[in-house]
């Protein structure tokens, strides 16, 4: 198995606060990661990190066998998909679904040619297929729902055919049937082999799609816990991570957490 990603003793630091202390990580390629912590506890950093838009301050950043700061990472970024709300907000609310997909492959954001290739226009309506938006592909992306830009995000993620796919707070800000449904589609993306190395953050274990094979816990900047997702995500770890006493159980492929009584 080959490493997509390997942190070796990373640290981030801003002024006088440490937002990452001394973070390892190795993710090989079929596997399928889940970040969870509290807010602050350094997650959307970490995937700045593991999506080559930060450099760390100490420690050593690997990416698809190239170590951040020693490889153009103009040439790094479009290997990775990258879906998080700091990234919607530059998509232009009058852009259409089709475009906001499309143009990944020529890693712009806003329609910029009238004539694209035929391979990336079938692409684009095949993601928005299984992603199942393509009814949305004429739609402009400032009228869509919280669930259909969400949608649109991870197809635009998946374009330019990633080695790594970076998923920030994929299911947040949906009712009970849009997460249920987002997740349900996340599940089959994780359980896909053709899929590539996944690693996605939340702040709910509900939110964990079946097929993820391994958790981070963050908290403070600091891990609580790390490895095979049945061993890192049990109640002690939780617990530590949320600071309060929680239990935690498995079934039918899904995870759920609730405090102790
Ligand atoms: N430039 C900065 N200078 C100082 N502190 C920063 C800076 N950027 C982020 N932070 C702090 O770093 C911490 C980690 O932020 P980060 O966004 O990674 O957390 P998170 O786990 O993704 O949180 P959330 O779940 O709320 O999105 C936060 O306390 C944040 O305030």
């Amino acid at each position: 198995m080959a490493a997509v990603a390997e942190l070796a003793g990373v640290t981030l630091r801003r002024g006088n606060a440490v937002l990452l202390n001394s973070v390892s990580l190795i993710v090989d390629e079929s596997e399928r990661w889940v970040v969870i912590g509290p807010n602050g506890a350094g997650k959307t950093t970490l995937l700045q990190l593991l999506g080559a838009q930060l450099y760390p301050s100490d420690g050593v950043v690997g990416l698809l066998g190239e170590v951040v700061g020693a490889v153009d990472v103009f040439e790094l970024r479009p290997r990775i998909g990258l879906s998080s709300s700091a990234f919607a907000e530059r998509i232009p609310a009058g852009e259409k679904v089709r475009d906001v997909v499309l143009s990944a492959a020529y890693a712009v954001v806003g329609r910029w040619r009238e004539d694209y290739d035929e391979y990336d226009v079938d692409r684009a309506d095949d993601l928005l297929r299984s992603l199942r938006i393509d009814h949305l592909a004429d739609r402009t992306f400032g009228t869509l729902s919280e669930g259909e830009r969400k949608r649109t995000q991870i197809a635009r993620a998946l374009m330019t055919d990633p080695e790594l796919l970076l998923l920030d707070e994929p299911a947040s800000g949906l009712d009970l049937a849009g997460r249920e449904s987002l997740v349900d589609t996340l599940s089959g993306i994780c359980l896909d082999p053709a899929s590539p190395a996944t690693i996605l953050v939340t702040h709910h274990v509900e939110e964990i799609p079946e097929g993820i094979t391994h958790a981070l816990l963050l908290k403070d900047g600091d891990v609580v816990a790390a490895g095979p997702i049945d061993q890192s995500l049990t109640g002690e770890n939780l617990s530590q991570t949320f600071g309060l006493p929680l239990t935690v159980e498995h079934s039918d492929g899904r995870w759920h957490a609730r405090s102790r009584r």
